[in-house]
């Protein structure tokens, strides 16, 4: 039993004709569907070129933790199944076997036609798949590189789209075919013209409907169909436009909400790379910095949240810190890293105010000597601030704002905040914490930050005061039980 979903993609809306039919089949999977629209045709390019795509969109979605991979496209079923499958620890399926099985099991004239992408045909993966099963069936195939189009620009219930199909089938008309394969995923939207062009007697084969047939199979052969008995949950991502791919997708699966996001995925390692797979309970923590990764992480972890560092993202595009507030850049940090990862994520924005300096050194707490992330230098730059300044007019206050970014609430961001008041010293003391930890002292324990264990620290700093106001929203909200 696993409830984790099921992936689908392709190059483009054609993976829709696959999905629709695992919805039907199996609808209680939650699935994750995604087309790379921005890059479509693939029936037209190289081979190699089709297998890096079709690992930058296996990668992107490996991150949702996925339990099963189904290549619903031809042609990236012919460059790339092969070597997915024998890279990835889950089931991989593609379109290419199913649609093959299905068509020796029609044909009784044994001549099967097969109408595919350039490089579908190109590669001969139906003829070597229907010929490693039986010698004695004849395989012609034609590519049809105009249906394509026609399905992406929605003209696929026109009267062009109609005389394109006839004119296209022609020369498959009187060979003594008896069964057609639709080797593209996108061809069943044409169906109906289709089978107008080649005539009532010829049995067209869906591919992409077969190859649920097996999705199906292999999830009961692993033990990993879902036990949930509620619908699935359903989610889209496309490369193009947002709004092409829902005209189309509520048209063609019949359904009137549709949760579609853009998503730029060229960004992606072309080849297999470890990634880490993101379960419903992972939440991402934007930052760079260890100490900080470590105080929110434990929080997080005590309530059974799984807690991941920005360095299992190697690829995701740095945010920069332009806010003139905590508070906008933990927004901008927490914003911009949801959308890149499509998880949750915390962010915070702190820093240390000295009231001697006009609360300086504030938002640039990091960057206060110039060099960012230089704990030794700011420090310095500290106490050379605050060579003529006498003990008793030393109070600083920490402060930590905290944002939770949810990307299925994206404007709904969570905010919470906290401080913590104490002296500066100028004699460090204490090995514990991180950046101004050694000179923050604590009057009512007499001890700096750095002195206290993580734990302690937790309990009175700035941080540990922002996560608990932020457990209490989120509790409230119900978001979190614990
Ligand atoms: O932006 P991220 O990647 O989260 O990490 P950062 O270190 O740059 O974090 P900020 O931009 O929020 O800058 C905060 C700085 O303030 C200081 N600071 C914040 N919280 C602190 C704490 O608990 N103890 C000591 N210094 C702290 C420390 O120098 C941080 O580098
Ligand atoms: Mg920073």
């Amino acid at each position: 039993m696993n409830s984790a979903p099921i992936a689908f993609m392709d190059s483009g809306v054609g993976g829709l004709t696959v999905l629709r039919e695992a919805m039907r089949q199996l609808p209680h999977e939650d699935v994750i569907f995604l087309g790379d629209q921005a890059r479509l045709p693939y029936g037209p390019r190289p081979a190699a070129q089709v297998r890096e795509f079709s690992w930058q969109m296996t990668n992107f979605l490996r991150r949702f933790g996925i339990k099963m991979l189904v290549i619903a496209c031809n042609t990236a079923t012919a460059a790339a199944l092969e070597d997915l499958r024998s890279q990835l620890d889950i089931p991989v399926v593609g379109v290419i076997v199913p649609g093959a099985r299905a068509a020796v099991k029609a044909t009784a004239t044994r001549h099967i036609g097969v109408i595919a992408t350039e490089g579908t045909v190109r590669s001969g993966a139906y003829e070597k798949a229907i010929k490693r099963r039986t010698n004695d069936i004849k395989v012609t195939s034609m590519a049809a590189p105009k249906f394509v189009p026609l399905v992406e620009s929605n003209e696929y219930k026109s009267p062009i789209a109609k005389k394109v199909v006839a004119e296209t089938l022609q020369p498959l008309l009187g060979q003594g075919i008896d069964t057609l394969v639709m080797g593209c995923t996108h061809y069943p939207l044409l169906r109906p013209f289709i089978q107008d062009a080649v005539g009532p007697d010829v049995k067209l084969i869906d591919s992409g409907r077969e190859t649920v047939g097996e999705v199906s199979v292999l999830l009961d052969y692993f033990n990993l169909a879902t036990d949930k008995q509620t619908t699935g949950s359903r989610r889209f991502f496309t490369t193009g436009s947002a709004e092409m791919f829902k005209t189309i997708a509520g048209d063609w699966l019949d359904m009137a909400d549709i949760n579609v996001q853009h998503v730029d995925i060229e960004g992606e390692p072309s080849t297999y790379q470890r990634v880490i797979a993101a379960h419903d309970n992972t939440i991402v923590v934007a930052s760079t910095n260890k100490g900080k990764i470590a105080e929110i992480g434990k929080f997080f972890a005590a309530r059974d949240m799984r807690v991941v560092g920005l360095d299992a993202f190697p690829h995701v595009e740095e945010v920069d810190e332009t806010g003139t507030t905590f508070e906008e850049n933990a927004r901008l940090k927490a914003d911009g890293y949801s959308k890149q990862l499509h998880l949750p994520v915390i962010a915070d924005d702190s820093g240390l105010m000295v009231d001697a300096l006009d609360g300086a050194p504030g938002v640039f707490s990091a960057r206060y000597a110039g060099e960012a992330h230089n704990d030794a230098a700011n420090n310095a730059k500290l106490l050379a601030s605050l060579a003529d300044t006498p003990k008793d007019k030393r109070q600083a206050q920490f402060r930590s704002v905290l944002v939770l970014a949810r990307p299925d609430h994206p404007d709904e961001d969570i905010v919470a905040s906290g401080s913590v008041h104490g002296e500066i010293v100028s004699i460090p003391r204490g090995d514990n914490g991180f950046g101004y930890d050694p000179f923050f002292f604590l009057p009512e324990l007499g001890m700096t930050m750095a002195e206290l264990s993580m734990d302690q620290k937790n309990e009175i700093s700035h941080r540990g005061a922002a996560l608990r106001n932020l457990g209490k929203i989120l509790n409230e909200k119900g978001i979190l039980q614990k």
